[in-house]
């Protein structure tokens, strides 16, 4: 299995806390897990647990309590009331009360004892640590490797990725095989299942907007929104969504009849109006001249069947760079591309796939989105998004959402969140803001719930 990088691991972190898998419960598990390993390997009495003030030193933490049949003494680097994590704190506590051998490192002479035990528990950093390692936990690191024991490395080998780090004989790593550790590593589950892997959560969204985000500030993208004909609220709807999400900067290209009434929606949006009152080949112009000024392309929404719009949509969407189809644009004899969000029928009409029931279903979604090499928003009770290599699914919203016009809220968000990340985690957080900010509406106005009332909530929902 592939190993799971840091902003990963902290995105399943995230959805589990949310899903109610509290921090504490995980770290008591981590802990739990260590001591288990630490048990099978001790050749003495003497056990030094090395924690830092984060929660992989909490981790350290709880792994001194189960391993109290040991002769065991905690280093910790620095001072207790300089504990970051509430977490790490709790466990440091139950500790003092209970007597436990606790010494506080204040400088590298505090660190000389090591060489006094037959097993040391590395538990210095873990997955948060950043920058150049200095002062204290450099010295920590040191002594370590220098200390010629046994090392038993928590999660990662202290300040792996760093100008300094633990040279373990083994480490234990939660939940997942972690990225470049070198060594004898041991994988050991904590209690997260693989259901909290599967269903989007906030952690998802911190993807895509949080601080491990595949964007820079400044850059929350231009989307370009092409829509409207028989409908003119659709095309409104997404582009206001996807500023609700973020969007620096969202255009409509919309029929001539209609952009005057789509450009009445919002003073915020920019409307360019198409020269007739349908997309057709005579647009290509306007819309290529659009194209370079825009990072991402939303295109469907109330466009309508024209034989004319689908001869340009074909010729339009092979020349997007990043595309997100909806609705008008998921017919056939139009090409695929980029993310596709259709409902189930929607689905059937480009792929001429029934999709089977149960988990059937999931590989087959899995199989037409590889072969076509596009992701896949499918909206349903629970939404199903696939890239052909990964399926999620997304449980959030409700029964309310079957109002017109919430399709056009999820595609613009959609659109709002690919131009800083990945088809599929853009898809993945979109469908969970979508659902979030449409169960937030619910509570204000049940199910009469309208698709404004969805985007109203989308900056709530964003900060889930
Ligand atoms: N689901 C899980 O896998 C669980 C993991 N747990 C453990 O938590 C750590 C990650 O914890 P976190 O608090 O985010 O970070 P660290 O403990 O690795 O360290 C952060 C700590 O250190 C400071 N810091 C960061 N870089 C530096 C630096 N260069 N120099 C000095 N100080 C630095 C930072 O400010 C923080 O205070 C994970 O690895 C697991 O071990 C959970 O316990 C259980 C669930
Ligand atoms: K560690």
């Amino acid at each position: 299995m592939r190993p799971i990088s840091p902003d990963e691991m902290r995105a399943v972190d995230a959805n589990c806390a949310y899903f109610g898998l509290a921090p504490l419960q995980l770290m008591e598990n981590a802990g739990a897990a260590l001591a288990k390993e630490v048990r099978k390997r001790a050749q003495g009495r003497k056990i030094a647990v090395v924690a830092g003030r984060g929660n992989n030193g909490g981790d350290g933490l709880v792994a001194a309590r189960h391993l109290a049949e040991f002769d065991v003494a905690v280093f910790l680097i620095g001072r207790s009331r300089e504990i970051a994590t509430e977490e790490a704190r709790w466990n440091w506590e139950i500790l003092a009360r209970l007597g436990f051998d606790l010494r506080e490192v204040r400088d590298s002479t505090d660190l000389e004892a090591l060489s006094n035990y037959d097993l040391i528990l590395d538990a210095v950093f873990g997955t948060g640590v950043k920058g150049a390692v200095r002062g204290l936990e450099a010295d920590a690191i040191d002594a370590i490797n220098a200390s010629n024991k046994p090392v038993v490395s928590v999660d990662v080998p202290s300040g792996i990725g760093t100008d300094r780090s633990v040279d373990p004989a083994v480490t234990v790593t939660f939940h997942r095989l972690k990225e470049g550790i070198p060594g004898e590593v041991v994988v050991a589950g904590i209690g997260i299942p693989h259901q909290a892997e599967f269903f989007a959560g906030p952690g998802d969204l911190g993807l895509v907007v949080g601080r491990a985000a595949e964007s820079h500030k400044g850059q929350n993208g231009r989307v370009l929104v092409i829509g409207g004909g028989p409908y003119t609220g659709a095309p409104a709807l997404s582009a206001m969504a996807a500023f609700r999400a973020g969007a620096d900067l969202v255009t409509v290209a919309a029929p001539e009849n209609v952009s005057g009434a789509i450009a009445g929606y919002s003073p915020n949006l920019i409307v360019r109006p198409l020269s007739d009152d349908h997309l057709s080949p005579d647009d290509l112009d306007l819309i290529r001249g659009l194209l370079p000024h825009h990072d991402v392309v939303v295109v469907g929404m109330g466009l309508g069947r024209h034989p004319a719009t689908r001869e340009a949509l074909a010729k339009i969407i092979p020349e997007c760079e990043r595309v997100v189809l909806d609705a008008d644009a998921l017919l056939p004899g139009i090409p695929l591309k980029g993310i596709i969000t259709p409902h189930e029928s929607e689905f059937r009409r480009v792929s001429s796939i029934k999709l089977p029931p149960g988990r059937v279903q999931r590989e087959t979604l899995m199989t037409f989105a590889r072969d076509m090499k596009i992701t896949v928003l499918l909206k349903g009770e629970v939404d199903l998004i696939t890239d052909g290599d990964v399926i999620r699914g997304n449980a959030t919203g409700n029964p309310g959402m079957t109002v017109g016009g919430t399709g056009d809220v999820l595609a613009g968000i959609t659109g709002a969140f690919y131009s800083r990340a990945s088809p599929l985690r853009a898809a993945v957080a979109a469908a969970f803001v979508n659902g979030t900010a449409g169960d937030l509406a619910c509570q204000e106005k049940g199910y009469s719930l309208l698709a404004t009332d969805v985007i109203e909530n989308i900056p709530a929902a964003m900060n889930f």
